[in-house]
């Protein structure tokens, strides 16, 4: 199985990729849907996350009110407390569902799907050495992604404005697309309509298809890391 790693920056464009992917065959597993699972009240994820932040993070019903959450991370700068409990977590799950996914067909192209691969404080650290063969970037420009990101999220009673502040904040802990650029194997650039972006997933589609299948191309990918 090839295990790539896609990513990009909030809005860029990964979950649009990645289900342009899964159409042509790919698994795709999505870090976002994982760490909600994983947040679900009983889980041991959600008790520490109210163990941490206090009752103040919950709704009334009991389940995570996520934007107070979003502001203790990001406007009063816990992301990395959050992040600590959330992270390892989903990293494990990852590892059960693609151990899963490879036993079921092992020659399957596996997408994980993830805004935060790279350590913003570590970038160079490859992500590869450890989970992925191979690392798919998505970039977008700033503007881009601040309207695509705000037009898919956030309730209208929020202001445009105090929603963008947020964004700005989520993605000033994300690594640029400057520096992820020589880190990636792959680049779609998605600086352009929605048809741009699904020709570049067909050119790159084979290219991937046929690396899971020949397991001596996995191995030289992995080998050249060492
Ligand atoms: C703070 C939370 C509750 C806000 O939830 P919300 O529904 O508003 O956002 P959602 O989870 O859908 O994330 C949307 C996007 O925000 C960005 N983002 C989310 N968490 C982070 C983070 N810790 N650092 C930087 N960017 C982030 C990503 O681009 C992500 O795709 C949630 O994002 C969260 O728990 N984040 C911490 C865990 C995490 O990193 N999750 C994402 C991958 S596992
Ligand atoms: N080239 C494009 N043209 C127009 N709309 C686009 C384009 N690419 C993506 N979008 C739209 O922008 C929004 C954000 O895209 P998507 O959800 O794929 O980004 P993402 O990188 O997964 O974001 P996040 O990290 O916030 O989850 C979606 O509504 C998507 O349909």
């Amino acid at each position: 199985m090839l295990r790539v790693g896609l990513t990009g920056n909030l809005g860029s464009g990964k979950s649009t990729v990645a289900s342009l992917f899964e159409k042509r065959g790919a698994h795709v597993l999505q870090s976002d849907a994982i760490g909600r699972e994983l947040m679900q009240p009983g889980k041991p994820v959600f008790d520490a996350i109210v163990a941490l932040f206090g009752p103040g993070v919950l709704q009334p019903d009991g389940t995570l009110d996520r934007p107070a959450l979003a502001r203790i991370a990001f406007a009063e700068g816990h992301a990395k407390e959050l992040n600590a409990i959330v992270h390892p977590a989903v990293i494990a799950r990852q590892g059960e569902l693609a151990e899963a996914i490879e036993a079921q067909n092992p020659s399957a192209v596996l997408l994980v799907e993830s805004a935060l691969l790279f350590d913003p404080k570590h970038p160079s650290r490859d992500p590869r050495a450890g989970r992925f063969a191979r690392i798919l970037l998505v970039t977008a420009s700033e503007d881009d992604k601040l309207e695509r990101f705000l037009r898919r999220t956030g309730s209208a009673a929020d202001r445009p404005e105090v929603r963008k502040a947020e964004a700005r904040r989520r993605l000033a802990l994300q690594v640029s697309d400057e520096v992820a650029v020589p880190l990636a194997d792959h680049v779609i650039r998605n600086d352009g309509s929605l048809g741009g972006l699904e020709r570049q997933v067909e050119a790159l589609w084979p290219i991937l298809a046929d690396a899971a299948r020949v397991p001596e191309l996995l191995q030289d990918s992995t080998e050249s890391l060492q």
